[in-house]
């Protein structure tokens, strides 16, 4: 009997669209970013996307490296150096008049590493509709976090200014390299994202609290559902969106994982 994998694998090269290649005979690959609000789901739906088809490559929030980063060597009192590690996540939600600012910086930074990563060799050979998904992107950064942060007054004017002076010039510098063809919207009611947060239990979550969850949401609402949200970048104002409501357990569901499959690959077949 084929295995879940198997079985998904075998739906996938049924719903394949013909293979879109650039002049030099290689496959075009999409990129596509996961959005959604603090735990909706966004690794869980990665890693489901992941685990369905070959011809997707996923790429996961760099957490870990805001959550670890190494600082220059202290010189002690003639013991060796020691390297000092801090967890910029921990210090964005203890004193985030302090330290969002920085954090953007970094969250920007590390997302744009991730968006220049070149696809994997058996993304360009793929035969049929090879897809970079990333999870959240530079433009989440901008007209998410960083604006909301801006909102709240924990970024002042001037860094806003200045964040999105950098902002606007990288992104338009890297060009194409930086563009995406779709957004996958993981929508959930802010209280569901609360009982999910509370249940993973990161530590460095620990005092965000529900309106937190509920500034976000709307942040996501506006730029995603009502497109209200001031964009500078042409492609992203008009970027076509995939909704799928992330308030179900398709965990425990095979027949709703197998739903939210299908919908995303004839998304992915209209990019
Ligand atoms: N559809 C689902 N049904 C039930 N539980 C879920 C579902 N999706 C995710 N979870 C659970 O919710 C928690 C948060 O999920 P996950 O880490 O995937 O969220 P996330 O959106 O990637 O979070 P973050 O915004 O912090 O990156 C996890 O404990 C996960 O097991
Ligand atoms: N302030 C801020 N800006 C960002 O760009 C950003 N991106 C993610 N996060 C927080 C949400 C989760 O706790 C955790 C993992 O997603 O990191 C962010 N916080």
């Amino acid at each position: 009997m084929a295995s879940k994998r198997e079985k998904i694998s075998d739906s996938c090269s049924r719903c394949l669209s013909s293979k879109a290649s650039t002049q030099d005979g290689k496959a075009r690959v999409r990129r596509v970013s996961i959005e959604g609000n603090i735990a909706v789901g966004k690794s869980t739906f990665a890693r489901l996307l992941q685990s369905a088809c070959p011809d997707w490559e996923v790429m996961a929030e760099p957490v870990s490296h805001w959550q670890n980063i190494e600082g220059g060597t202290s010189k002690g009192t003639g013991a060796s150096p020691q390297t000092t590690v801090s967890n910029l996540l921990q210090m964005m939600y203890q004193d985030p008049l302090r330290w969002s600012y920085t954090f953007q910086t970094y969250s920007c930074m590390s997302r744009l590493r991730t968006q220049l990563q070149p696809p994997p060799a058996r993304l360009l050979s793929s035969e049929g509709t090879p897809v970079q998904v990333y999870e959240r992107s530079v433009y989440s950064d901008r007209y998410i976090f960083a604006l909301n942060m801006f909102e709240l007054g924990c970024i002042n004017s001037t860094e806003w200014a200045v964040y999105q002076n950098w902002h606007s010039f990288l992104v338009e510098q890297f060009g194409h390299q930086v563009e995406l063809e779709g957004i996958i919207y993981l929508k959930a009611p802010p209280k569901k994202c609360m009982e999910r947060l509370e249940n993973r239990g990161r530590a460095e979550e620990k005092g965000v609290e529900l309106d937190y969850l509920d500034k976000l949401h709307v942040q996501h609402e506006r730029w995603l559902v009502e497109k209200t949200t001031e964009i500078h970048f042409e492609k992203i104002k008009q970027i076509p969106v995939l909704q799928l409501d992330a308030s179900v357990e398709f965990q425990s569901d095979p027949e709703v994982r197998e739903q939210f499959i299908t919908k995303v690959k004839t998304f992915f077949n209209t990019l």
